[in-house]
């Protein structure tokens, strides 16, 4: 967290660079390194998606070399959606921190605390998924005490912020309403918002139902958007631009 302020704060961004990769092996190592390099001074943070890398033969390996070309002081978030009981979650944990060496994880908090306690580590931070932006999102359904099935994973989350101090929300852009009852429910924690850009999220609405009264505490995640632009560096620049407007407005 602390690394993600402090370049939320130098860079003035809250713009997450999504990589998800696709293209011959040798396409896609020059792509992320061009993608990796022209963005880097708008993101504040990177988002691979694991399972871009695990479709390769050589994937672990491609992953340990886009964290090399991060630079310094720019927080990855490995996107592995990681779910599993704790005895199995610590060797997801293993993989993500000290294989890979991201700064923070993506985990589906479906299996319950226990399954997202291993993340947890001092010094590294959790987004769990409370609201996914897919259409068919299960966290709609409604419990029968009434309430949807993502506030009560966002409760959980809270709880389990309180206890580890690390844990964020995964919350879709595609849902400003939901994420803003989620903000009423996690006052303080972050966010990681995917579904800005080919998923089609309204901005405006997610930013304004959201951001923190200072501002921050949303990170916009943006992939195909940037991958798929001719000047990846201008996509970035252009969305972080937009975000930091209604930033401005909202303060
Ligand atoms: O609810 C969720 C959780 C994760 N994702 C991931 O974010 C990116 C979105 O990519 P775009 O190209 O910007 O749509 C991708 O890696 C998803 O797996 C999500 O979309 N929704």
């Amino acid at each position: 967290m602390q690394k993600l302020l402090t370049r939320v704060a130098q860079a003035n961004t809250l713009l997450c660079v999504g990589l998800d990769p696709i293209g011959s092996d040798e396409d896609v190592t020059r792509r992320l390194a061009q993608v990796v390099a022209e963005t880097a001074p708008y993101a504040a943070a990177f988002k691979p998606n694991l399972a871009f890398f695990l479709s390769r033969a050589n994937g672990v390996q491609l992953l340990r070399q886009v964290m090399q070309s991060v630079p310094e002081g720019i927080p990855v978030i490995l996107d592995g959606k990681f779910g599993d009981i704790a005895n199995t979650a610590l060797h997801y944990a293993q993989f993500a921190y000290d294989v890979v060496g991201a700064d923070a994880v993506t985990v589906n908090a479906y299996m319950g605390a226990d399954a997202v306690a291993p993340f947890a580590r001092p010094g590294k931070f959790v987004f769990a998924l409370a609201k996914t932006s897919n259409q068919s999102a299960v966290q709609d359904a409604v419990l029968q005490s009434g309430e949807p099935v993502s506030d009560f994973t966002a409760q959980l989350l809270a709880g389990l912020d309180a206890t580890h101090g690390n844990i964020g929300l995964v919350a879709g852009a595609t849902d400003a309403a939901a994420l803003g009852r989620l903000r009423q429910l996690c006052p303080t924690q972050w966010f990681l918002v995917p579904g800005i850009g080919a998923q089609g999220g309204d901005l405006a609405s997610v930013l304004k139902a959201g951001l923190l009264a200072d501002g921050s505490g949303l990170l916009i995640n943006a992939s195909r958007s940037i991958w798929q632009a001719e000047d990846a560096g201008a996509a970035a620049r252009e969305l972080m631009n937009e975000i930091n407007e209604h930033r401005t407005v909202i303060a």
